[in-house]
């Protein structure tokens, strides 16, 4: 055994650079690089060696450390979990800035490897600049705050520590089952600290990511449930995009004659044009996905985490006999609504489980029900796309501020609804353009009426449904991405939250384009509020009073001005026309974008047949209020209870 002396940074970075994983007999180079934004937490240690010798690893510079953290998180989900960009920050505020984004990772199971730094292992300048000091423990420090959110967490405060801590982290980034944020802190001092590494340390080390199969004995249990089913519903999640199952899925479908829902994360596994794909499901599900759920005996639930919105909050399968199958990588998830399980990989699962059932000759009982649930979504896609505002003008949502749509109209001049937007930018954009969605009223009306039918081409945030992650998770997709163009659908309020990182793909040469959904509000939320019999408090944009309130006129922003700010390209449009111009001119361009849409307030899609469970007061003043809670306990009196 040799050894090589190095810092604790240098070996770090030494390891990080020979990390890969192999998948289906693939061997892929798992880290792309780092990025940082400097400080005294790491610029003298990691930021040195960084400097000094990074081998293959390219370095990105963020500008807001959440927003640099889902740039990260992006890339590696666009990459399918394959591949990773590993984050730095100094310590204090910029590690805080990373513990969002580090719970958005860990939510949507996606890896995610953070390396704030963290106060000195000597404690010698006691207290550091930005060291909290919590007078209980001196052990804790900012960096604890992952703990939280991270599915490992470890402090290295010796250096000869990290050798263990980089292999647990590798552990758990390359695992389907476990992934998702990791964080390893990096005392200051200890970065710079030196020690005699063996050299076995900095092999390459090839990571195998295998697909679990589920033991025979849980096949036959999902095998039965299915034999013994007549109107089974499978749901895809983003299990199927990691596991590259869409095509078994489908095929599985096919076979049996069964329909298929998507979940937020699950779209753009498998074709929309497929005769069996039904759209989105749940909360923010279509017409057609959510009436077959309605009806369905057995639910057949792949890659998914059954959340709330997957499931309306476990309202949505009403057959009194319903059952439930799961088949996914982590026994965690598949124990949920007390499930047949199938413990395994997605795509090894779905080839035996229609392998198992051909032999049973299976094939269910469904007529004409799937292509009449589709053909009744179809028509009413028809109309969300002809919504214009013109005289006697009825918006989707009824729930509404008097006067803030005409109010809005003439601030702008704009007659676009949000319904039509959407199908606009659907004809327009090319067919393998990736559309990126995290927040607000975007996702639910893109997972209703979005449709693709190339891989990869939706790219929705909806575990976290973080603001912020729109516009840095469209360069962390580019980056995985650089031939498609790629779209950030964001909302105002979202924007106005963060968008750092949109001058970080000016600085990359990375093309984004961001099409900003300005209806001056956060407009899901105002729904929400004012649907569940509230008041208008606190979701419009508008002035203060001198009356003391935010209840004066909208507040105007040129969107497109801010961009230009930037160096890129902008547009504002009011219309159709104007819409479909500018996504044809930006297309032209090799600078990013932002088109700034402004669009009246409430006419994004309303529910269809679904419900979500949220908090609501059970004692009010407001009779409205009352309504809203005696409708809730309605619903939850039909809702599954666990
Ligand atoms: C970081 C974060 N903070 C708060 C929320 C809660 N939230 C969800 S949507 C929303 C408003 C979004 O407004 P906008 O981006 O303008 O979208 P719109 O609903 O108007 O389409 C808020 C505050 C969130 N999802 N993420
Ligand atoms: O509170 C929320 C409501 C959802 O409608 C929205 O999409 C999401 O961003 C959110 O946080
Ligand atoms: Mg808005």
């Amino acid at each position: 055994m040799g050894t090589i002396r190095m810092t604790m940074a240098q070996a770090l970075v030494r390891f990080l650079d020979n990390q890969y994983i192999c998948v289906d007999g693939k061997e892929i180079k798992f880290v792309e690089g780092v990025a940082t934004i400097f400080g005294h937490g790491n610029v003298c240690g990691l930021g040195q060696a960084l400097d000094q010798n990074r081998g293959a690893l390219k370095y990105f510079q963020g500008k807001n450390e959440q927003g640099m953290a889902h740039l990260a998180t992006a890339f590696a989900r666009q990459n399918n979990r394959r591949k990773i960009i590993a984050c730095s920050s100094s310590i204090g505020p910029g590690a805080a800035n990373m513990v969002t984004a580090a719970g958005c990772a860990t939510v949507n199971n996606i890896p995610l490897l953070l390396l704030p730094g963290d106060t000195f292992a000597t404690r010698q300048p006691d207290p550091v600049l930005q060291q909290v000091e919590q007078p209980s423990s001196l052990t804790v420090t900012t960096n604890d705050a992952f703990k939280a959110v991270c599915k490992y967490w470890d402090r290295v405060q010796r250096p000869e520590q990290l050798m263990t801590a980089m292999i647990n982290a590798m552990r758990v980034l390359t695992d389907p089952a476990e992934t998702g944020a990791v964080c390893i802190a990096l005392p200051q001092d200890v970065q710079g600290e030196s020690y005699d590494y063996p050299d076995y340390f900095f092999k390459k080390r090839v990571h195998r990511i295998t697909r679990s199969i589920p033991s025979s004995e849980e096949l036959q249990d999902v095998v039965e449930a299915v034999v013994t089913s007549k109107k089974p519903l499978v749901i895809c999640g983003g299990g199927v995009k990691y596991s590259e199952a869409g095509k078994a899925l489908l095929d599985f479908c096919e076979n049996f004659n069964i329909p298929f829902g998507e979940t937020q994360a699950g779209k753009s596994a498998c074709p929309s044009g497929s005769e069996y794909n039904l759209g989105g499901i749940g909360v923010t599900g279509n017409l057609a996905a959510n009436q077959i759920a309605d009806k369905a005996d057995l639910v057949i639930a792949v890659g998914s985490r059954l959340s709330d919105f997957t499931t309306s909050s476990k309202w949505l399968f009403k057959n009194p006999d319903v059952k439930f199958v799961t088949i996914n990588a982590s026994r965690f998830h598949a124990y949920k609504m007390d499930a047949i399980k199938a413990v395994g990989d997605a795509k090894a699962t779905l080839e035996v489980l229609t392998e198992l059932l051909r032999e049973r000759n299976y094939r269910s009982a469904y007529k004409n029900e799937i292509r009449d649930a589709k053909a009744a979504w179809d028509k009413e896609m028809e109309r969300l796309a002809a919504c214009s505002y013109g005289e006697n003008f009825k918006p989707e949502i009824e729930a509404r501020n008097p006067g803030s749509i005409e109010e809005f109209a003439e601030m702008t001049g704009s007659s676009l609804t949000q319904t039509a937007a959407i199908c606009e930018i659907r004809r327009t954009i090319a067919d393998d353009a990736i559309v990126i969605g995290a927040s607000g009223s975007l996702p639910g009306d893109l997972q209703r009426m979005w449709t693709t039918d190339v891989r990869d081409s939706y790219h929705m945030e909806y575990g976290y449904s973080c603001m912020g992650y729109e516009i840095s998770g469209a360069l962390g997709v580019k980056i995985a991405e650089p031939e498609r163009e790629v779209y950030a659908m964001c909302g105002d309020g979202s924007f106005l939250m963060l968008h750092s990182e949109f001058f970080t793909s000016i600085q990359e040469h990375q093309k984004i384009n961001v099409l900003l959904f300005d209806n001056a509000s956060f407009g899901c939320i105002n729904n929400l509020e004012m649907g569940n019999g509230i008041g208008n408090l606190g979701t419009e944009f508008r002035y203060r009073e001198a009356s003391g309130d935010l209840t004066g006129s909208f507040v105007p922003i040129d969107f497109a001005k801010i961009a230009e700010g930037y160096g890129a390209k902008s547009y504002t449009v009011r219309n159709l026309a104007e819409l479909k111009a500018a996504l044809e001119d930006s297309k032209k361009q090799n600078v990013s974008t932002l088109i700034d849409i402004k669009i009246l307030p409430k006419t994004m899609t309303h529910d269809y047949l679904s419900w979500w469970h949220v908090g609501i007061a059970s004692t009010s003043e407001k009779p409205s209020v009352c309504t809203a809670c005696e409708k809730k306990n309605q619903h939850l009196a039909q809702a599954r209870k666990y």
